[in-house]
């Protein structure tokens, strides 16, 4: 018999019933929850008289709509200007008062997005199974746990019997082996992966990103890898666990301590594909050809090299390719054959679950440090991933950097990742974002999104326009 996957030994591991119909009954260790997609999960168990099944395996943090200017924030919940975002983030107050969950609030310095929070307070740990109502929860699977995202119905679910029915997905391993050049992050390796493989590539299968480059990555870049599994139409993505791992989630609050912590050493030593075990599927990458990468369309795999042009309608023969291409030019407001140091810009984002950590602010600031902010660049949002990360970029002096810079520095929140908020992007307007989707409407009504990495986020925020970061830290 062949060997198992990491994926296979999460799931025997959590594997409570199996039926012949093929779907399964899977304990579930972590629910975290936000705002957005938990109300109408806690109005049922209110109807249907049903208590939490484990209130401690919950750790909620509202996210989407709290607002990340600090003057909206300095009232607390009651000082949200859209009613909406207000109502939704009072509701989970409430909802988590009522059922015993731990929350942390709006100005509790431990709030922050819900894929962030989560491993920095070690609430998501290796061996885990992790859900979330939300579709990045495959973010935390970078530690080697198990986690997707959930719909309302299946978050109800969780909170009442600590289960869920699922069926096993297929095994595809992303192998991206070498070295990466200077200046090519994680979100580039991502961007390529979902530029090779389509946004429909992973559908049906867990993906395992292994390979030296994901070896040497750091947690905060093995994070932003997994966050965009689901926009390779993978629903859970996973990094197998080694020392980069074990030293990352050392001494977090809810990290086990003492003997607990031996003990778990003894099973996370295991959690890694065995050298025999079978994928479904390989994709191989070589990590020495990976560009900075750039998205010019309104679907993630459109995306080029940052020294790449926009594609022409013309020149594609598949006729659904073809059409896809020319809305979304006309979507962009672009013209085939330009090149995408071309593209002026009017608004920069540095923020969201996909990077908003430290080492992505750190990243930005090496980039941004002594230089302004281009004249017609409207607006350059700097969003924190969480209080705690916020805190430390501080003590850093990394917030000066950017104000410096003619930057904003903004309170923890989703942020312009998605216009739940007031943060939102104008019609028309050209937004460099390190976040993860640029749909259409995603950072505002007609809003046009280039998803990018936080280095090259920054780079463009400082010429106006598009340039190749590795010119930039070169110079
Ligand atoms: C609001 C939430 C349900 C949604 C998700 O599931 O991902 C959001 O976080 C997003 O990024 O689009
Ligand atoms: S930062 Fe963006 S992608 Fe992440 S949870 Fe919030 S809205 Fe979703």
């Amino acid at each position: 018999m062949a060997g198992k996957t990491l994926y296979d030994k999460l799931w025997d591991a959590h594997l409570v019933k199996q039926r012949d119909d093929g779907t399964a009954l899977i304990y579930i260790d972590r629910q975290l929850v936000h705002e957005v997609t938990s109300p109408q999960a806690f109005e049922g168990l209110r109807i249907a008289g049903r208590p939490l099944w484990r209130s401690d395996a919950n750790l909620a943090t509202p996210d989407h709509n709290v607002p990340s200017l600090k003057s909206e924030r300095d009232g607390g919940v009651a000082g949200i200007v859209e009613d909406i975002s207000r109502i939704q983030v009072q509701t989970l107050d409430d909802n988590c008062d009522e059922f015993g969950i731990t929350e942390f609030e709006i100005n509790d310095i431990r709030q922050g997005i819900v894929h962030v929070i989560g491993p920095e307070q070690g609430a998501t740990l290796p061996g885990m199974t992790v859900v979330c109502g939300d579709s990045h929860t495959a973010t935390h699977g970078a530690l080697g746990a198990l986690a997707h995202g959930i719909g309302t119905s299946e978050v109800e679910h969780a909170l009442a019997t600590q289960c869920l029915i699922q069926k096993k997905m297929k095994n595809m391993l992303v192998k991206v082996e070498g070295e990466l050049n200077p200046g090519v992050t994680p979100k580039d390796v991502i961007l390529a992966v979902i530029g090779e493989i389509g946004t429909a590539g992973g559908t049906g299968h867990a993906i395992e990103f292994g390979g030296s480059v994901f070896r040497n990555m750091s947690m905060e870049g093995r994070m932003t890898v997994c966050n965009m599994a689901i926009e390779g139409g993978a629903r859970i993505g996973m990094v197998a666990v080694d020392q980069t791992t074990l030293d990352y989630v050392e001494g977090r609050p809810f990290s086990p301590k003492g003997e607990d912590w031996d003990k778990a050493l003894e099973y996370w030593n295991t959690l890694h594909s065995d050298d025999d075990a079978v994928f479904d599927r390989v994709v191989e990458l070589d990590a020495a050809s990976i560009v900075p990468q750039v998205t010019w369309g309104n679907s993630p795999e459109m995306v080029t090299g940052v020294n790449g042009v926009v594609p022409k309608p013309e020149d594609i023969t598949d006729p659904t390719k073809k059409a896809a291409t020319e809305r979304a030019l006309e979507y962009m407001g672009l013209t085939g054959g330009m090149s995408i140091t071309d593209i002026k810009l009017d608004c920069v984002f540095i923020g969201s679950c996909t990077n908003s950590r430290i080492e992505d602010l750190r990243a930005a600031a090496a980039v941004a440090k002594g230089n302004t902010v281009a004249d017609n660049v409207k607006r350059v949002l700097v969003v924190p991933g969480s209080g705690l990360v916020k805190e430390m970029a501080e003590k850093e002096g990394l917030d000066k950097i950017f104000l410096e810079a003619g930057m904003e520095w903004r309170e923890p929140s989703c942020s312009m990742c998605l216009a739940m908020n007031s943060d939102k992007l104008g019609e028309g307007e050209h937004c460099a974002s390190t976040s993860n989707r640029n749909f259409e409407g995603r950072q505002g009504f007609g809003g046009r999104t280039h998803l990018v990495s936080p280095e090259m986020a920054a780079a463009a925020a400082i010429a106006g326009h598009f340039v190749d970061v590795r010119d930039v830290i070169n110079a």
